[in-house]
């Protein structure tokens, strides 16, 4: 946690989830409706095809939804491409960009990250700008090198709390069941904030949310948002669930 810092628990449902779904997302809007935290802000990102339908479902609850990827310019012949605004009308107030799924999937470079992160404030999103070394990486003691590299080429100038989140995300750690220790999570949220102060000032950098991503449980939420400048969670697998989300949401209210 930062202090003065709202947490978010955000999901990111990736590619899952069709009109069935939304059972789900009305138990995790009705659990919100009902009081379950004032004091922690939700955030569902569906796959664009469900945006608009899930506008109804959340409708009267906090909960907002977001996309997972917009393309870089703002319309064109860009068959099979969502834009920014495409996802604003639709009923998203934030998208993902650069998700590492993104960056291997489909080899976007920290210029295309950035350059998606623009097109998101255009459209009057707030970009989630994800960031995260992999094993080999990791393994090489190139962790805090990658992150330096990643938020000096991924985050637009002119990023701050309203239009920017980071979401670290140790690409070993999706999916995968596996966390970085404590103190690793710590040095790589502090060294995440200090290059954001680099990028935006010290004063931006100090209230910009930086979440954590990478197999978040309701197990362990609670010991990974009590970290230093770990404003909440990016969650795949357990945001599926409505009682694994609402837990999740439920342990960070207990720091
Ligand atoms: O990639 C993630 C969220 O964007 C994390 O996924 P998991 O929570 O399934 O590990």
């Amino acid at each position: 946690m930062t202090k003065g810092i709202r947490p978010l628990v955000a999901g990111n449902w990736k590619m899952h989830g069709t009109a069935a779904s939304l059972g789900e997302l009305r138990q995790i809007a009705n659990g919100f409706l009902h009081g379950l935290d004032a004091d922690t802000e939700a955030l569902i990102c569906v796959p664009a095809t469900l945006v608009s339908r899930a506008r109804e479902v959340v409708a009267r609850s906090p909960v907002r939804l977001g996309g997972q990827d917009c393309h870089a310019r703002a319309s064109g012949a860009h068959t099979g491409d969502i834009s920014a605004e495409m996802l604003k009308d639709a009923g998203a107030s934030h998208v993902i960009v650069g998700h590492s799924e993104r960056r291997t999937d489909h080899a976007e470079s920290d210029a295309d990250v950035c350059a998606k992160a623009e097109a998101a404030w255009l459209a009057g999103l707030v970009a989630i700008v994800c960031v995260g070394e992999t094993q080999a990486e990791r393994e090489g003691g190139r962790t805090l090198d990658v992150l330096s590299r990643q938020i000096a080429g991924s985050v637009p100038a002119g990023a701050e709390a309203a239009n920017t989140i980071i979401a670290y995300e140790p690409v070993w750690a999706i999916g995968t069941g596996l966390t970085p220790t404590v103190a690793d999570v710590a040095e790589a949220h502090a060294h995440i904030r200090a290059e954001l102060g680099r990028k935006a000032g010290a004063k931006h950098a100090a209230s910009m949310r930086i979440l954590y991503g990478g197999s978040v449980k309701p197990a362990n939420a609670a010991e990974l948002m009590a970290i230093d400048n770990v404003d909440g969670a990016l969650v795949g697998g357990a945001s599926l669930k409505a009682a694994d989300f609402l837990a999740i949401a439920e342990a960070y209210r207990e720091i």
